[in-house]
C-alpha cells in the first residue's frame, strides 16, 4: 500500500517510520524539508509539496501541530486542495477542532475527494511501537480502506460516525489527562511540603485504584525535574483550549479543566511550552524553571 505523510514531527516521524517498516511505500513531506532526510534514509520518498506528495498518492495522512497548520497545509498555495479529487483519500490525524475538521471535510468533498479524520491517544512512544488509539470518524469507505495502515499504528481504531466526533473524543480524553497531569503535580508537591517521600507517593498510587501508565511513566522524570519532549506542553495546552470551548459550546461548566488550563498557559509564559506537558509540575512548584534532563 502507498501513503503520502505531511508533518514529521514527534508523532508524524514515528508514524511514517513505523509504516515504512512495515512495508508501506511511504511519501514523505514537512514543512522544515529538512526532517524529511531521516525517513529517505529509511526508504522513504520526499514530496516537494503536500500537492505533489497529494498527487503521487491515493491516501495521504497529516498529522500537524494545531488547527492553523491542519488549515494552511490543505488551503495554502501548493496545498493539498490543489491535487485532491475523485478516487483520493485525505487523512487527517492532528489533534483539531471540530469545526477546522469540518472545515477541511468540505474543502475535500466538493473537490470530489474523501476526508477522514483520525487523531490519536497515545504519545511518542506508543507512536513507534504502533500502539495509537485511533478515534476516527467522517467518511466510512475511507476508514475501510484505512484499516491496513491503521493496524500498523495503532493497537485499537474507533470508527465514531460524523465528521467532528473523532476531533471531540480527542479534546475530550486530553482535557482529563490534562487535569490529572496537575492533580499528580500537586499531590507531588503536597507530599513533599508536608515531609513525605514523594517516590513513596508514587509507589502508593502505583498499587491502588488510580494507579496508571501516565503517573508510573511520568511521575519519576517529572522528581528528576527532566522534561524531554514526547508530548509538547504547548500541544496538551492548545487541547485544553479547545476542550474547554467545547464546553462553552455545550454549557459544560469544567472549573478543574480551566483550573488546568490556567497552570498550562502559566508554563508557556514561563518558557516551557517546547518542554514536556509535565513541566507543568514546574508551575505548580513555584519555580518555573528549565527542565534539564533525559525523559
Ligand atoms: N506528541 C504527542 O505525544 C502527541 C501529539 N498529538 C498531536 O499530534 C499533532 C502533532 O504532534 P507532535 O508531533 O508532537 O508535534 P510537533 O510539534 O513535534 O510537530 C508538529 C508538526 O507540525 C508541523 N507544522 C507546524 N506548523 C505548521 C505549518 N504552519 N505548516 C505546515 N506544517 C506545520 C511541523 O513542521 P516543522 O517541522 O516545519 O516545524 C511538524 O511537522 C498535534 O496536533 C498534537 O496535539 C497527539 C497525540 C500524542
Ligand atoms: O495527545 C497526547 C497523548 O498522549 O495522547
Amino acid at each position: 500500500m502507498e501513503v503520502g505523510f505531511l508533518g514529521l514531527g514527534i508523532m508524524g516521524k514515528a508514524m511514517a517510520a513505523n509504516l515504512l517498516r512495515h512495508g508501506f511505500r511511504v511519501t514523505v513531506w514537512n514543512r522544515t524539508l529538512a526532517k524529511c532526510q531521516e525517513l529517505a534514509a529509511l526508504g522513504a520518498t520526499v514530496g516537494e509539496t503536500p500537492a505533489s506528495v497529494v498527487s503521487k498518492c491515493r491516501y495521504t495522512i497529516a498529522m500537524l501541530s494545531d488547527p492553523s497548520a491542519a488549515l494552511s497545509v490543505v488551503f495554502d498555495k501548493d496545498g493539498v486542495l490543489e491535487q485532491i479529487g475523485s478516487g483520493k483519500g485525505y487523512v487527517d490525524m492532528s489533534t483539531v477542532d471540530a469545526a477546522t475538521s469540518t472545515k477541511i471535510s468540505e474543502a475535500v468533498k466538493q473537490k470530489g475527494g474523501a476526508f477522514l479524520e483520525a487523531p490519536v491517544s497515545g504519545s511518542k512512544k506508543p507512536a513507534e511501537d504502533g500502539q495509537l488509539v485511533i478515534l476516527a470518524a467522517g467518511d466510512k469507505p475511507l476508514y475501510d480502506g484505512m484499516v491496513p495502515a491503521f493496524d500498523v499504528l495503532g493497537k485499537k481504531s474507533f470508527f465514531l460516525g460524523e465528521i467532528g466526533n473523532g476531533a471531540k473524543m480527542k479534546l475530550v480524553v486530553n482535557m482529563i489527562m490534562g487535569s490529572m497531569m496537575n492533580a499528580l503535580s500537586e499531590g507531588l508537591c503536597l507530599a513533599d511540603k508536608s515531609g513525605l517521600s514523594p517516590q513513596t507517593l508514587l509507589d502508593v498510587l502505583d498499587l491502588g485504584a488510580i494507579a496508571n501508565p501516565m503517573f508510573k511513566l511520568k511521575g519519576p522524570t517529572m522528581l528528576q525535574g527532566s522534561y524531554n519532549p514526547a508530548f509538547p506542553l504547548k500541544h496538551q495546552q492548545k487541547d485544553m483550549r479547545l476542550a474547554l470551548a467545547l464546553g462553552d459550546e455545550n454549557a459544560v461548566a469544567m472549573p478543574v479543566s480551566a483550573a488546568a488550563n490556567e497552570a498550562f498557559k502559566k508554563a508557556r509564559s514561563l518558557g516551557l511550552g517546547d518542554q514536556d506537558f509535565s513541566a507543568v509540575y514546574e508551575v505548580v512548584k513555584g519555580a518555573g524553571g528549565s527542565g534539564s534532563g533525559q525523559a
